[in-house]
């Protein structure tokens, strides 16, 4: 192994430049450490069993029954490091003699928590080695302990920002390139907000550094039943800035489906941005009727919800059609007591569901998806998706919007919106279809009369450093 060039350190943080070797031999007990264990746990689940870090988590956390600091700490390793797998075994790339895909995947679970320690904790550099050290011991014996002692003692001769001036890619040449690995993304994502938001400048750096912050929660305060006032003040939260339905949780909250209007039915946890997206639906008049709406991809429920509470004021019914029965079951339980018809089947064949052509007043169609405009609250998701993932999704995303514009009646209006700001999910797609059917793309803007940072339009995407949504896009389209 080459030693890295050490140079000035520009953080303040304390660091230690060799930390202990390990004390101890093989007979040494298990480690009592709850909070690195369960990160740990974590991490190892992401990697062989692709879980979902944000649903495993809370679960061991739960079981083991892990609170206060020590559930702090395992959520800010877990979720950090899964955050920046990338960018991690880039540096621990750099550490090791032998490529990383050489590495006991175990052994590189424990690698990459110990290096998201050094690199974007305040834990001293020797107690984030010597505890990593004793998670290894514990379960690998002392020779794995001795190479992960030396690889992050290795890491931790250079802070994190060191570490980017040395491996980054040099941004005059390369500025998405550098500012991928410094926000820990992978590039091909970089790209993509690149592209959605037409500059590789200040604000995409912006767009990048939004997904690494915690999002807040948002409830939906169901129309009828409670207002966002009424909500705010049962639980806390504040009106949320620009849904007329939505209250913000105050960081550090707890569990929102503990809370009493939650469980009471008058309330859910939705997204700013999906809220603003299924209300836009119900925005531009349309003449005649306007009591038949059909949500197309409803699983598992969210924008079901909320578009039949707005119909049970006004009068009407939603059909709500869920290709995933289980997910079909989630919309039933979520829209218990509203006007909604659950249909289990493809969107794609509404003819088989009994759903006819030209039929319905408005159609939303809130497309399966990447999911890039929601990196923030999955954190080893922009690692897992993959360029190739989207030629099949945008196939899909096709389909069921022709099948939308389809079962609209003249005069009715199409909803189209997906979680992600890919161009080739948002504005292709609507172009396309436009160009098939003829339909007129309204000005979405006007439907979110609430929202500042539109843009030029005439569709809707939302950014999470902009407007502190998830990247919701969104195209109003009129038969
Ligand atoms: C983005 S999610 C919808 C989220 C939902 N509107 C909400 O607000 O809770 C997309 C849903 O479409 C479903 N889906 C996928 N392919 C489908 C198809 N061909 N027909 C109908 N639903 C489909 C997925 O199972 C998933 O539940």
């Amino acid at each position: 192994m080459t030693q890295p060039r050490r140079r000035p350190a520009r953080f303040s943080r304390p660091r230690t430049p060799h930390p202990p070797k390990p004390k101890g031999g093989p007979g040494r007990p298990p480690v009592d450490d709850p909070a690195r264990q369960a990160a740990l746990d974590t991490l190892r689940e992401v990697r062989a069993r692709d879980a979902y870090a944000n649903l495993l988590l809370p679960q061991i956390l739960r079981e083991r029954r892990i609170t206060g600091r020590d559930a702090a700490l395992a959520t800010e390793l877990a979720y950090g490091a899964c955050r920046c797998i990338g960018l991690l075994d880039e540096v621990l790339d750099a550490c090791t003699d032998r490529p990383l895909a050489k590495v006991e995947p175990a052994l590189l679970d424990v690698l990459r928590l110990g290096c998201y320690q050094l690199l974007r904790t305040r834990i001293p550099p020797h107690a984030a080695v010597a505890s990593t050290v004793d998670l290894v011991r514990a379960g690998h014996g002392t020779r794995s302990s001795g190479f992960v002692n030396a690889v992050l003692r290795k890491v931790s001769e250079r802070s994190e920002e060191e570490w980017l001036d040395k491996l980054a890619p040099d941004p005059d040449k390369d500025r998405i390139g550098n500012l991928a690995m410094r926000e820990a993304h992978p590039r091909w994502v970089a790209r993509v907000f690149a592209d959605s938001l037409g500059t590789t400048g200040d604000e995409l750096e912006s767009a990048l550094a939004a997904d690494n912050e915690r999002p807040a929660v948002h409830l939906v305060a169901r129309p009828g039943e409670i207002t966002a006032e009424e909500l705010a003040a049962m639980t806390g939260g504040e009106v949320a800035p620009y849904s007329p339905y939505g209250v913000r949780l105050a960081a550090g909250a707890g569990d929102p489906a503990g809370l009493d209007p939650v469980r009471e039915r008058l309330a859910s946890v939705q997204d700013e941005g999906s809220q603003l997206c299924a209300v836009a639906l119900s925005r531009p008049e349309i003449d005649g009727e306007d009591t038949r709406w059909l949500d197309l991809c409803a699983g598992p429920g969210g924008k079901s919800a909320l578009l039949g509470a707005l119909l049970a004021i006004q009068g009407g019914r939603l059909d709500a059609v869920e290709k995933a029965p289980h997910r079909a079951r989630l919309v039933e339980q979520s829209t218990a007591g509203l006007p909604i018809v659950v249909h289990v089947g493809d969107g794609r064949s509404p003819a088989a569901l009994g759903l006819g052509s030209g039929t319905f007043d408005r159609v939303l169609v809130d497309a399966p998806c990447t999911g890039l405009g929601s990196l923030r609250r999955r954190p080893e998701s922009r690692w897992r998706r993959q360029p190739s993932d989207v030629g099949e999704l945008t196939k899909l995303q096709r389909e069921l919007l022709l099948a939308a514009v389809d079962l609209v009646r003249p005069g009715g209006v199409v909803g189209y919106v997906v979680c992600s700001p890919h161009l080739s999910e948002t504005v292709a797609i609507v172009a396309d279809v436009v160009r098939r059917t003829g339909v007129t793309a309204l000005d979405t803007r006007e439907s979110f009369p609430e929202m500042p940072f539109l843009g030029d339009g005439p569709y809707v995407q939302l950014w999470p450093h902009r407007h502190g949504t998830d990247a919701m896009f969104c195209a109003l389209l009129r038969k």
